[in-house]
């Protein structure tokens, strides 16, 4: 699904990781951990096409996607990828159907009648009932949950997440975890920058980063 070759950042002087090869695949859970500062969320971006490697090739399906031109980017953010960041990356002020709304993509959904409608995706992350509130009204908890189920009804194949039970208790962390689970399964690929060991040891495979290097 993804094949990470060689890759490398620097800002500066300052080299976060190179040389970094890894391979995710598709029904895979893979845990990126490594000290703070370490460079998750760096490659993350870079997986996400949201940051640049400074040297290497980041591969979807055999194509190098640090070489994509506009239209090949929009449609890798459309139809593969599917972010579930702290930040949750919701729109405050509109309620949790329409930050639902966004993530339904037309062509698919005609084509593809599996996908999970919005109460199918509110159900399962506990909010179902839920849809009219507006999102700014809810916890942290609870807008991490329609961040997730925002991913339920977008069904990327590839999920990016960063450290998405930051903020979350027992419960939460195991629902946000059972859910991605669920999509692994269904063939998606997920990748999970954590500080959590719960989270690390719910998946797959472990990739490490090291502490950033300086040049002397
Ligand atoms: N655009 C940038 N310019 C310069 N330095 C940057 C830039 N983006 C990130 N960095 C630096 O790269 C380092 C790695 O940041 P990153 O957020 O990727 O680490 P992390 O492993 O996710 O950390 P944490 O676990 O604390 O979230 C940090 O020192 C950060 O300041």
């Amino acid at each position: 699904m993804i094949d990470v070759e060689g890759l490398s950042k620097s800002f500066g002087e300052r080299t976060l990781w190179r040389d970094i090869s890894l391979t995710v695949g598709r029904g895979e859970m893979l845990a990126l951990t490594g000290p703070s500062g370490s460079g998750k969320s760096t490659l993350l971006n870079c997986l996400g096409l949201l940051d640049r490697p400074s040297a290497g090739a980041i591969r979807h399906e055999g194509k190098d996607i640090t070489r994509f031109g506009r239209r090949e980017v929009r449609l890798f953010r459309r139809d593969v990828l599917g972010y579930l960041f702290q930040g949750y990356a919701l729109i405050e002020n509109a309620t949790v159907e329409e930050n639902l709304e966004v993530a339904v993509k037309p062509r698919r959904a005609l084509r593809d009648k599996a996908g999970a409608s919005l109460a199918e995706a509110l159900q399962r992350v506990g909010l179902a009932g839920r849809h009219k509130e507006t999102v700014h009204r809810l916890s942290g908890g609870e807008q991490q949950r329609v961040a997730l189920a925002r991913l339920i009804v977008q069904q990327p194949t590839l999920v990016l997440a960063d450290e998405p039970t930051a903020a979350l208790d027992r419960d939460n962390t195991a629902m946000v975890l059972d859910s991605l689970r669920e999509m692994s399964r269904a063939g998606c690929a997920v990748v999970i920058a954590t500080h959590d060991d719960i989270v690390r040891d719910a998946c797959d495979n472990v990739f490490a980063l090291g502490t950033p290097l300086v040049a002397q």
